[in-house]
């Protein structure tokens, strides 16, 4: 039997001092809560596990209990019946007070207290846990950072001088500040403009790149959810799970009408958007430096049955294609050849970028392929809108094989 010091007895256990702190799995068992005086229960007998490290959305109509679901979690509402473990630990065994400083939790509209500065409002947590002032400040200057506020200028401003955006930002500081292994943000991103709103989604996806927490995430907004989840919760009324899945699953797959209506339409352009251009097979273009010889180029295309070269820069950087036209008759090197008005690129597109991007690169260029750059602008390959749609063909093909999985999986014995 393990030594009762080795395991937890409490998410401060858990939220190992000092060290950073990474997710810990949530699991809701039969989880109900009636409000006294309503008719129905606003969750309705609701089980479901959020692993650990992943960004888990709550999506569904207004009224449906996401919000009741979420705040059970940090114990601002009781449930009525059933157990919700957070690392393992029973939620019912904390107390509430020490257990919410333990799991971060951002609101609409930041809900900074107005009369303290951001910096007293990041400090919050940290000084209930009783850190030292110098501990506290080297923190909040940290955190500012991270979320990507100079410190120097935000520290002692009052909320009322910042943004809606930059409000949110120190928001999500102020959740962060006890490196709680668990964050709860309820549409946090509400109340932004459109650009705000993708910023700060990007913002937290690259945070979470780096932090790897567990976050429950309640928005309304099926782009968000997309574009977020690492898996999604469909929830008809009572918070009754209608779909648990990956987004690609949903969108490929949904369970039935009402995820149907509730994703719209358009799902394989909701699928570029998810898509990024590194994670698909790109085109492979011959390539050949200036200083190749124009004769050997030319074999090699004839060898390749191909009718363009890309030409890279001694760092692999893309500079220009040349055809197999310009290559007739041509006896110097690639670096002779002077470069026609179709060989030069207007688009040149990164890794990163989304599929529904790279139809945008390719439409905008009026190219039929446009090369696609890595990590210091080398080239890794090229993209046609053949590329996209092929991409999109294996995307849903892999679902269907996974579900053909899962089907037989959980009928072991049948033949599928
Ligand atoms: N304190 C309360 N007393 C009585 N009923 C409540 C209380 N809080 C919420 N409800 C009811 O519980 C149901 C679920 O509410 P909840 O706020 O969880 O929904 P939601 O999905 O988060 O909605 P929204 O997207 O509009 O925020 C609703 O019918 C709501 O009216």
């Amino acid at each position: 039997m393990p030594e009762s010091t080795e395991t937890p007895q409490s998410l401060a256990e858990l939220a190992a001092d000092g060290e950073r702190t990474g997710g810990v799995p949530i699991e809701l068992i039969d989880v109900v809560k009636r409000f006294s005086g309503t008719k129905g229960a606003a969750v309705d007998d609701l089980t479901m596990t959020i692993p650990a490290g992943e960004i888990v959305v709550l999506l569904g109509p207004s009224g449906c209990g996401k919000t009741t679901t979420m705040r059970m979690i940090n114990r601002l509402i009781e449930p009525t019946s059933g157990r919700i473990l957070i690392g393992g630990l029973d939620a019912r065994a904390q107390k509430p007070d020490e257990l919410r400083r333990h799991i971060g939790y951002v609101i609409q509209q930041a809900g900074l207290f107005p009369h303290l500065t951001v910096g007293s409002n990041i400090a919050q947590v940290p000084q209930m846990l009783g850190w030292e002032k110098d501990r506290i400040s080297a923190r909040v200057d940290e955190l500012l950072e991270l979320v990507g506020l100079a410190p120097d200028e935000f520290r002692d401003r009052y909320p009322r001088q910042l943004s809606g955006g930059q409000q949110q930002r120190v928001g999500v500081a102020r959740a962060l500040a006890a490196d709680p292994p668990v964050m709860l943000m309820d549409e946090p991103f509400g109340a932004l403009d459109p650009i705000t709103r993708e910023n700060l989604q990007d913002e937290l996806l690259r945070l979470q790149d780096e932090l790897s927490k567990t976050i429950v995430f309640v928005t309304h907004d099926v782009d968000e959810a997309l574009k977020l989840g690492d898996r999604i919760a469909i929830l008809g009324t009572g918070s009754k799970i209608v779909q648990y899945a990956t987004a690609e699953e949903i969108l490929t797959n949904p369970a039935d009408s009402y995820v149907e209506q509730f994703i719209g339409g358009e799902s394989a352009m909701k699928l570029l958007k998810l898509t990024r251009v590194s994670d698909v097979a790109l085109e492979q273009a011959v390539r050949a430096t200036e200083a190749d010889s124009a004769a050997d180029v030319r074999r090699k295309l004839e060898e390749a049955e191909s009718d363009w070269v890309i030409v890279l820069d001694a760092q692999d950087r893309p500079l220009r294609w040349e055809s197999l036209a310009d290559l007739e008759g041509a006896t110097g090197t690639i670096g002779d050849l002077t470069a026609g008005e179709d060989d030069l690129f207007d688009t040149v597109i990164s890794g990163r970028a989304t599929l529904q991007e790279a139809v945008e690169a390719l439409l905008n260029a009026e190219a039929e392929v446009v090369p696609v750059v890595g990590r210091r602008r080398r080239y890794v390959g090229a993209v046609t809108l053949s590329t996209v749609q092929q991409a999109i063909a294996e995307i849903k093909e892999r679902e269907r094989r996974q579900r053909k999985q899962r089907a037989a999986e959980a009928q072991p014995g049948v033949a599928v």
